[in-house]
C-alpha cells in the first residue's frame, strides 16, 4: 500500500516509520524541509508540496494528516481539495475537535476519517491506540495502515460515524488529566507527609502488582528517577489544556457530571500562578513522559 503522510513532527515521523517497517510505501511532506529529509532518510519518498504529494499517490489516494489541530488542518485540506475525489481517503490523526471533523467530513470530496491517536511519541515502539470515526468502507480500506500504526489489529477500531473517533479521544484526554491529577495528589501527600520516602521506590512497588499500576505510574517512576525525589527544578506549571476544556464543555452540554476531570483542568489553570505545588510539578513532568512536551523549568 502507498500512504501520503503530511506533518512529520513527533507523531507523524512515527507513523512514517511504522508504515515503512510494515513494508508499505510512504510519500512524505512537511512545511519543514528538515522533517522531510528525516522521513526521506527513513525510506519515504519526499514530496515538494501537496500537489506533488497528490500526484505521486495517483488514483485512490490514502493520506494521513499529522499536523497541529486547527488552522493547519483546514489549510492542508484546502490545498489538497482540488486533487481529491470520492475514491480517496484522508485520515486526520491529530487532536482535532470532533465538531471540526464532522464539518470537514461534510465539506471535502474524499472520505474523511477522524482518528484519535494515543500512546504519544514514547509509545512508538509498541504502536498506538487508534479511535476512528467515519465511513466503514474507508476504515476497511485503511486496515493495513491502521494495523501498522497501531499496536496491531486490536489497537484500532471504528468507533462510529464522522466525529466519533475524535470524540472518544477527547474523553480519553479528560480521563488522562484526571489520572495525572490523582497520581499528583497522592505523591504530593507522600512528599509532604509523615515519612521520608523514596518516591521512585514507591512508584516501582506500586507498578509491580498494585491495583493502581499503569503506564502513567511507570512515567511517575521515570520522573523521580530522572529528576530526583523532589523533582529538582521541574516547575509548577502544567501547559496544554484544550482537549480537557472540550471534554468539560461537552459534559456540561450533555449534563453529565465530570467533577474529577473538571477539577484536574482547574488545577492546570491554577498552576499557571506557579506557586510550587508538587502534584502539578509532577503533572508537568509526566507530559514530557508521554508526549515529549517541553518540561517547564523553574528559573534560577
Ligand atoms: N505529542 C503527543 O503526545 C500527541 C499529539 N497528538 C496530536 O498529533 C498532532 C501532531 O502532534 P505532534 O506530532 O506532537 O506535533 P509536532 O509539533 O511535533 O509536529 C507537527 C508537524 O506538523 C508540521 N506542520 C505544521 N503545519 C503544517 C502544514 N500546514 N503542512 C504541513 N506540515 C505542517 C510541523 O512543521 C511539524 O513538523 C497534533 O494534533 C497533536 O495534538 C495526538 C496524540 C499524542
Ligand atoms: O493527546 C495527547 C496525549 O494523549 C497529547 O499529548 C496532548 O497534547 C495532551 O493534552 P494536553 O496538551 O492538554 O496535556
Amino acid at each position: 500500500m502507498q500512504l501520503g503522510v503530511i506533518g512529520l513532527g513527533r507523531m507523524g515521523q512515527i507513523v512514517v516509520d511504522r508504515v515503512l517497517d510494515a513494508g508499505h510505501d510512504v510519500v512524505a511532506f512537511d512545511l519543514d524541509a528538515e522533517a522531510v529529509a528525516t522521513a526521506a532518510d527513513a525510506g519515504a519518498t519526499p514530496a515538494e508540496d501537496l500537489g506533488d504529494l497528490a500526484e505521486r499517490l495517483g488514483e485512490e489516494k490514502r493520506i494521513w494528516l499529522m499536523v497541529p489541530a486547527g488552522e493547519a488542518v483546514d489549510a492542508t485540506l484546502e490545498e489538497l481539495e482540488p486533487h481529491l475525489t470520492a475514491d480517496d481517503v484522508v485520515v486526520d490523526g491529530g487532536n482535532s475537535h470532533f465538531e471540526a471533523s464532522v464539518r470537514r467530513a461534510e465539506s471535502i470530496d474524499a472520505a474523511y476519517l477522524d482518528c484519535g491517536t494515543s500512546g504519544g511519541p514514547a509509545g512508538a515502539e509498541l504502536g498506538f491506540s487508534l479511535m476512528i470515526g467515519g465511513p466503514e468502507w474507508a476504515y476497511e480500506s485503511m486496515t493495513p495502515v491502521f494495523d501498522a500504526v497501531a499496536t496491531g489489529p486490536a489497537g484500532h477500531d471504528r468507533m462510529g460515524p464522522s466525529g466519533s473517533g475524535h470524540y472518544v479521544k477527547m474523553v480519553h484526554n479528560g480521563v488522562e488529566y484526571a489520572l495525572m491529577q490523582a497520581y499528583g495528589e497522592g505523591f504530593e501527600l507522600l512528599a509532604n507527609g509523615r515519612y521520608d520516602l523514596d518516591l521512585e521506590s514507591v512508584a516501582r512497588t506500586w507498578n509491580n502488582g498494585a491495583v493502581i499500576r499503569s503506564w502513567l505510574l511507570e512515567l511517575c517512576e521515570e520522573a523521580f528517577r530522572e529528576e530526583g525525589n523532589d523533582l529538582g527544578d521541574v516547575a509548577d506549571h502544567v501547559a496544554g489544556g484544550s482537549t480537557g476544556t472540550w471534554t468539560v464543555q461537552e459534559a456540561l452540554e450533555q449534563e453529565v457530571p465530570v467533577p474529577l476531570i473538571y477539577q484536574a483542568l482547574a488545577e492546570r489553570f491554577g498552576s499557571r500562578a506557579d506557586d510550587g505545588r508538587f502534584g502539578r510539578r509532577l503533572a508537568n513532568r509526566l507530559r514530557y513522559g508521554f508526549g515529549r512536551h517541553e518540561v517547564q523549568r523553574r528559573e534560577e
